[in-house]
């Protein structure tokens, strides 16, 4: 299948900054692709050339295999977008603010009906926005931008200032999108712990450019951390994993079991050590901690390029 989004080279400057250079964007259709990096990495200048709406200074884009930039009305058809902060009417219903959109677009009142269901606003449709909470506000948003039924669904970082509830809200929606709607979902995130869980793809940029770009599960493979086990008899449980030839590092009363070519996995551990009568207190599994891969990939160890 041709890729939702393929840039090439692509590189924006403003006088001697270059806001973006050389980026190439590969967005497989049917993805999640959560674009990450700190304020200021060149993510939002990305998304307005994506969107047309900021002329790149040099490189390709191709939307769906058209050349975004010969043609951009074709492309501009294929995209759905919610750049900052939505402007709605406050005075207006959310059905009523989707109802002017759709009117402007020529479409069908289903569209609005559509819209509201996809982002569970049905119920809130007939409500003021200006009662609505930031989240509803967020949702409302990306309900205009799926009303003309696009292909690619752009977002600059929608979960921005939402609450907890909101953020899990907005991230329930996104992750359903492309399977409900079969539209390949683009958004960008400054915070990784706010997407991680959704995006089937990454792309990394820092200072301009695009410093890594893969399928989450191929990172979570690559990365994923050490099992971490609390026990009472670190010494004791450290001679039982070696002696069943586990590699195990002390680290005060916990012990970390490096995951590494043919390392046994957190239930085994504890199996073993259960059997050995040594009581483990806590055992984390050896999560991904994709911030450590940021900081393999940035090559920055001082701080948290992309923490929430
Ligand atoms: N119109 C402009 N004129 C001059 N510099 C700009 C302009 N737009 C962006 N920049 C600069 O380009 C760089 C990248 O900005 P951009 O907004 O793309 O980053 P970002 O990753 O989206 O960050 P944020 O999350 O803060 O929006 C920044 O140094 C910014 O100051």
């Amino acid at each position: 299948m041709e890729p939702a989004v393929r840039t090439r080279r692509l590189t924006r400057t403003f006088g001697r900054l270059s806001a973006v250079q050389d980026v190439d964007l590969d967005v497989p259709a049917g993805a999640v692709y959560g674009f990450l990096g700190r304020n200021g990495a060149g993510k939002t200048t990305t998304i307005r050339m994506l969107l047309g709406l900021l002329a790149p200074s040099a490189g390709q884009i191709e939307v769906h295999g058209l050349d975004a930039l010969r043609e951009r009305r074709r492309v501009a058809c294929l995209i759905g977008s919610m750049v900052e902060t939505p402007g709605h009417y406050d005075h207006l219903s959310g059905r009523s603010n989707l109802a002017l959109t759709a009117g402007l677009l020529g479409l069908p009142r289903q569209a609005v009906d559509r819209a509201l269901e996809i982002v569970d606003l049905a119920a809130d449709g007939d409500r003021r926005v200006g009662d609505y909470s930031l989240g509803m506000r967020q949702r409302l948003g990306v309900a205009r931008a799926l009303l003309a039924r696009p292909r690619l669904l752009v977002l600059d970082e929608p979960t921005n200032g939402l609450d907890p509830r909101g953020v899990r809200d907005m991230r329930g929606l996104l992750r359903e999108l492309p399977s409900r709607e079969g539209v390949t979902v683009f958004v960008s995130s400054h915070a990784l712990t706010e997407i991680d869980q959704i995006a089937t793809h990454v792309g990394l940029m820092q200072e301009g450019r695009l410093v890594l770009q893969a399928p989450i599960e191929e990172l979570r493979q690559r990365h994923r951390s050490a099992i971490e086990v609390d026990t009472a008899q670190p010494e004791e449980a450290a001679a039982v994993l070696r002696q069943a030839g586990v590699v195990v590092r002390a680290e005060g009363s916990r012990l970390i079991v490096p995951c590494r070519e043919g390392a046994p996995e957190a239930a085994e551990v504890n199996a073993l050590l259960v059997r050995h009568g040594i009581p483990v207190h806590g055992l984390s599994p050896g999560t991904l901690r994709l911030e450590a891969l940021f900081h393999d990939a940035t090559g920055d160890r001082t701080d948290v390029p992309v923490a929430a």
